[in-house]
């Protein structure tokens, strides 16, 4: 039944739901975000929801994320053929079939009962293409991380540890391992002020958890008296007491010194800084304010996109905080960014059915976006810039 017209695409999607419902079956992991999330509400331990869920302050940030997108509009174009459409793009060297990626989630290891969800994160990429940006923070070794992705190609998140040894050593690990760019985040060197884990007192990493890649570093084990194994308890002292260096401009030649792959910067949002961050060496620009987790009050981060997108010239500008939807991807896409982060979303995804279901969450997202430049005359995601999208 190709009723959307043309095949092989992510559209396609749409028609296999419709057809399956002709015999009765149902989508088992919702196609829209309210309801995802309600049924993740209801599927995760009430610690990991709040974790994951929640944000800083009283969430104004994290709200704002979201709702800027309903400010931002398009206008479609008629008479073009888009029987046939292209979403892929280049980005770090890589041909990707879409401008998606998962953004880095540094609890994926708690997000599916068998406290393996980084592997789970990797294996939806794999499923689906799109390249999953694994975290510093992880229940998993990256090495282990980087072999559940297949072929698709993945990214590292780099948390700068204090001590530059173990930061060399991450890197380093990252790079043998095949990762494809290294993503610096500038805005976590300490946790922003988060009502709903202050108020249960819960901080999953204190506990213990996705902690795996400091454990399995030769420079972090060498710094401890004894190994993570026979004491737990100080392996994670000593992770609480290397976790956060601050960074400023001062660091950038050491930061570009210790890789030959591309340098991302995550959690730019000032158009100087853009500036700053290509002047010194980064090969990308990564527009987040981490999902509004960090620092409340701030603008959503869609609003900041288009500035940046600007004094980055030519340099790819990845996003994220607030996707929620395939017509979000496009607006972002719309507003100058080359590729878009998905964070919550396939979280959820993997809380209620592991790696398929992040990667259903994936397909979704996908399909939206894809019928949306269907219908509205975007062939190219050059015709959606080319297009842009409105203040409204
Ligand atoms: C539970 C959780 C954990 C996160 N952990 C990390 C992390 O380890 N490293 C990082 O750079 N960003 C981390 N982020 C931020 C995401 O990469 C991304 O910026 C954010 O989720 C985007 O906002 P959204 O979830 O509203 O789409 C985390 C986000 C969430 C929700
Ligand atoms: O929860 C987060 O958003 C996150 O990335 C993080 C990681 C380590 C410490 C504090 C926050």
């Amino acid at each position: 039944m190709a009723y959307a017209g043309g095949e092989g695409h992510f559209g396609d999607l749409q028609n296999a739901i419709y057809g399956a419902g002709l015999s009765g079956i149902l989508p088992t992991i919702p196609v829209d975000f309210a309801t995802l999330e309600k049924r993740a509400q209801a599927a995760l331990p009430p610690h990991v929801l709040s974790y994951v869920q929640g944000g800083c302050g009283d969430e104004w940030t994290q709200d704002q994320n979201a709702a800027a997108f309903r400010h931002w509009g398009m206008v479609p174009r008629m008479m073009v053929d888009c029987t046939k459409r292209d979403l892929s793009v280049e980005l770090f060297g890589q041909k990707l079939k879409s401008p998606l990626f998962m953004a880095p989630i540094g609890v994926n290891g708690i997000m599916t009962p068998d406290q393996h969800g980084d592997l789970a994160a990797a294996r939806a990429s794999a499923l689906t293409g799109v390249p999953y940006c694994s975290s510093t923070l992880s229940n998993d070794p990256l090495e282990k991380v980087a072999e559940a992705q297949g072929a698709t190609p993945g990214f590292f998140q780099l948390y700068t540890p204090r001590d530059e040894a173990l930061a060399e050593s991450l890197v380093k690990r990252a790079e043998a391992a095949g990762y494809k760019a290294i993503v610096v985040t500038l805005d976590t060197w300490v946790t922003g002020w988060r009502p709903r884990d202050l108020n249960t007192a819960n901080f999953p990493q204190l506990r213990g958890a996705v902690l795996m890649n400091y454990f399995s570093d030769p420079v972090f084990r060498a710094s401890l008296p004894k190994p993570p194994e026979e004491d737990p308890a100080a392996a994670i002292r000593a992770w609480a007491a290397v976790f956060g260096k601050v960074l400023t401009w001062d660091d950038m030649p050491w930061l570009r010194s210790m890789t030959k792959l591309p340098l991302v910067l995550k959690g730019i949002c000032h158009p100087d800084d853009a500036r700053r961050a290509i002047d010194t060496g980064a090969d990308a620009i990564y527009v987040s304010n981490h999902g509004g987790r960090q620092a409340n009050g701030g603008i959503a981060a869609i609003d900041m996109l288009p500035g940046v997108v600007e004094a980055a010239g030519k340099t790819p500008v990845l996003f994220d905080s607030g996707i929620r939807s395939g017509t979000d991807v496009i607006k972002a896409i719309a507003l100058g960014a080359t590729a878009v982060g998905i964070g919550r979303p396939y979280a959820y995804g993997m809380a209620l059915a592991g790696a398929e279901g992040a990667a259903a969450v994936l397909r979704a997202i996908l399909a939206e976006a894809d019928l949306l430049m269907a219908v509205n005359g975007y062939p190219t995601l050059d015709a959606v810039r080319a297009a842009g999208a409105q203040r409204v």
